[in-house]
């Protein structure tokens, strides 16, 4: 039998083909790939599963999962890809086009998914668009090199990973806007969890989970797909039932007496990518900026000249004032990453949460992003938690936070980071 060739093609935002990738992940794949015939393909993407999400939260069913009572939404990552791809799979495509497979991923699911897309392979074609070196699969045959939205050049594999990386050099954030004004009566121990543990249908999830973190410090969340990092922040930042049994503390009051969850998220600056989403209406940079000052996703409230201000001043600290009255939404990936941790840190909260904010980047805006982490951890008094599966290059955390799984529901270890 003749041997499936498979092919790779870069999808970072320095390629210049984005609006080609967004034509081959919406289905077309005969736009880009002339010999593709787009009806037997099918999309593996960030994308198509937010579809599926969105269209469990109207059926209350899922299509895809494996436990159809239950929402897609409350899986972890890993077994969200699991279902995703068994759903493919199961239409028999001649192709299967990857978009990032691996974000948020864990190392061992990262193996056992490559593993089974190695299995795939041999049966169908995989055109894999990657954003990080580090993700291409083995077997991929050719990189096909685009300008225009046209295959300009084709390369071995071998080949594109003989290229040395040009050196990253970018102007560096050096320093942070002040506060407006100073949280007041903030103690030293901003988040206290004591012995905490959560079951869900009588699976034990987190079991005896302590934790402090204090004023300042640069904290790395890690453990495996489904060890509970979703769990443990929707304790802190969200309005998780389960936290009000526990002895969970923040900013010195047991959750649940005290300070209200409104009160509570505004000491917390948090980001997520799924964040961006909220920004569906024409805001611009500038608005959604200012809109940190006010606690709302969009703009409700005229600011005033000394916010307008500040929101500025961070604009231009991210190097961006050429883009203050464009559409926020209009923005590459990476600025708008950029804006939401400005509006999150705008008011320098004690305590700024990061869920896997790098995912669908690539290398280079990855390293651009936790350059400003580190810059924030540095200048100013917030508090960071950053959650990520990847060793991110450039990151400098402090301690790490590590949830170990086992029978009885994850463990935390902590340590501090080499
Ligand atoms: N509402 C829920 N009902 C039942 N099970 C749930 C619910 N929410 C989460 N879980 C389960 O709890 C476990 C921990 O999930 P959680 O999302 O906290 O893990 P995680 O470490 O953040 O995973 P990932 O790295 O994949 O995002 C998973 O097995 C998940 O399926």
């Amino acid at each position: 039998m003749k041997r499936i060739k498979h092919y790779a093609l870069y999808g970072g935002e320095d390629s210049g083909n984005q609006k080609w990738f967004q034509k081959l992940l919406s289905g077309d794949a005969e736009a880009i790939l002339p010999n593709l015939n787009s009806t037997n393909g099918v999309v593996f993407s960030e994308a198509v599963l937010d579809k599926f999400i969105e269209e469990d939260y109207k059926h209350g069913r899922s299509k895809i999962a494996i436990f159809k009572c239950r929402s897609l939404r409350t899986f972890s990552s890993g077994e969200k890809r699991k279902a995703l791809l068994n759903f493919l799979l199961k239409q028999n495509p001649e192709f299967l086009i990857l978009d990032s497979p691996f974000d948020n991923l864990d190392k061992e699911s990262v193996a056992e998914l490559k593993i089974r897309l190695q299995k795939v392979s041999e049966t169908i074609q995989i055109i894999q668009i990657f954003k990080r070196k580090e993700d291409i699969l083995p077997f991929i045959d050719e990189i096909l090199l685009m300008k225009g939205g046209k295959v300009q050049k084709t390369i071995t594999l071998d080949e594109f990973l003989a290229e040395k990386p040009s050196e990253e050099r970018f102007p560096k954030i050096k320093s942070i806007p002040e506060a407006p004004s100073e949280f007041e009566n903030i103690l030293e121990v901003l988040v206290k969890l004591e012995k905490v543990s959560v079951n869900y249908e009588e699976r034990p999830i987190l079991a005896n989970i302590s934790w402090e973190i204090k004023k300042g410090q640069f904290w790395k969340l890690t453990g495996p797909n489904g060890s509970g990092k979703t769990t443990i922040l929707s304790m802190i930042y969200g309005d998780n039932p389960k936290a009000y049994g526990e002895n969970v503390y923040l900013f010195g009051n047991k959750k649940g007496s005290g300070e209200s969850v409104w009160e509570i998220k505004k000491k917390i600056g948090y980001f997520s990518p799924a964040l961006t989403e909220l920004f569906n209406r024409r805001n611009t940079v500038l608005e959604m900026v200012v809109s940190g000052l006010m606690d709302s996703i969009g703009l409700y409230q005229r600011p005033g000249f000394k916010q307008l201000a500040l929101a500025k001043e961070w604009i231009k600290t991210l190097q961006l004032e050429h883009q203050e009255k464009k559409v926020f939404l209009d923005l590459p990936l990476l600025q708008q990453r950029m804006l939401l941790i400005a509006r999150a840190m705008i008011k320098h909260p004690p305590l700024l949460i990061l869920d896997e904010p790098t995912s669908a980047l690539d290398d280079k805006s990855a390293l651009k992003f936790t350059n400003l982490i580190n810059i924030i951890s540095a200048e100013t008094e917030t508090a960071v938690v950053y959650v990520s599966h990847r060793k991110e290059k450039g990151l400098k955390p402090e301690f790490e936070f590590k949830l170990i799984p086992s029978e009885n529901g994850s463990v935390g270890k902590v340590s501090v980071s080499s």
